[in-house]
């Protein structure tokens, strides 16, 4: 299994507070590098929560996350400012409700992915915006990669469209193809097939999974949707009141009684019911 031989991201005895409320409790998993991971369990479970300590919009009561880059560089993400997590450490995520710039165009959307190699080759001066050959350079690549991303999700002769106007599958998509512009190793996406109708589902699984196999980007998502999670995952880990019931490939988490029960909202006490039922 690479989430024991090689994970990209390990979590470790991860704890985070709210006042009294403790969303996550000693949460530790790991991601493989090169797997679809998902990060599934009932509503209110912690599964954003994880998401908001890896990325660095929340810093983690208690607990370790490190990210291993392939050459052997180790990230330690609850020590890392947000800034950093996503231009250092190359991770990227897309959120639960969309966050476009919807008055911005299409192609506009990605080249704002790529405004730190930007402002590098511009020398942070003005006279740099307008003459330097690097940042004329970096702006050739920053619009040929942004093209390449809009022929993959089938938005090109949409470029110059201001964004909101996409429909809400498209705009999904792009929210995708503007996190993959930062070049990421470890791309989180917070239930990327919400709202999706079934094609537009299946168009999702295919997307994420020439991500992997084309760009070796490793994935952690989020996802209500079974069809995606079944689908395409190599590796699922299950929350339930921010604990870990369940962790494995996702035949083994298919069947697994305490899953079920999570799901159906059994108690404790009628687990050998549900064991039962599913000839466990
Ligand atoms: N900023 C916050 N302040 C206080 N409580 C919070 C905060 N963020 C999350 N919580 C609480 O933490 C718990 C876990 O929430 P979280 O959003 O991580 O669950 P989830 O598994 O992502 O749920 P869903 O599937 O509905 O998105 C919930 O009880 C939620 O109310």
């Amino acid at each position: 299994m690479r989430w024991q031989e090689d994970p990209i991201l390990e979590v470790q005895h991860l704890k985070m507070r709210f006042g009294g409320l403790v969303a996550v409790n000693d949460l530790s998993f790991s991601v493989g590098r090169g797997d679809i991971t998902a990060l599934i369990g009932p509503n209110g479970a912690g599964k954003t929560t994880v998401f908001n300590c890896i990325t660095g919009f929340y810093r983690p009561s208690e607990g370790m996350l490190s990210l291993r880059h392939a050459d052997g560089t180790t990230y330690l993400l609850e020590r890392l400012p947000g800034h950093a997590i996503s231009w250092k450490a190359k991770v990227a995520r897309t959120f639960q409700n969309i966050r476009l710039f919807t008055g911005m165009t299409v192609l506009e959307n990605l080249l704002v992915a790529r405004h730190n190699p930007l402002m590098i080759a511009s020398g942070f001066t003005l006279l740099g915006l307008f003459g330097l050959p690097s940042f004329r350079e970096a702006e050739r690549q920053a619009v040929e990669q942004a093209k390449f991303w809009l022929e993959k999700i089938n938005l090109i002769d949409r470029a110059d469209d201001p964004a909101g106007d996409l429909p809400y599958g498209a705009q999904r998509r792009l929210e995708i193809a503007r996190a993959m512009c930062t070049d990421p190793i470890l791309l989180c996406l917070d239930e990327p097939a919400a709202g999706l109708n079934p094609r537009e589902s299946h168009e999702l699984n295919e997307l994420l999974l020439s991500i992997r196999r084309d760009h070796g980007t490793s994935i952690l998502l989020i996802e209500h949707d079974m069809s995606v999670v079944m689908g395409i995952s190599d590796h699922v880990v299950v929350l339930d009141y921010g604990t870990k019931i369940a962790d494995g490939t996702p035949e083994e988490v298919r069947n697994d009684p305490s899953v079920i029960a999570a799901y159906l909202g059994v108690e404790d006490e009628e687990l050998d019911k549900v064991e039962a039922e599913v000839g466990l």
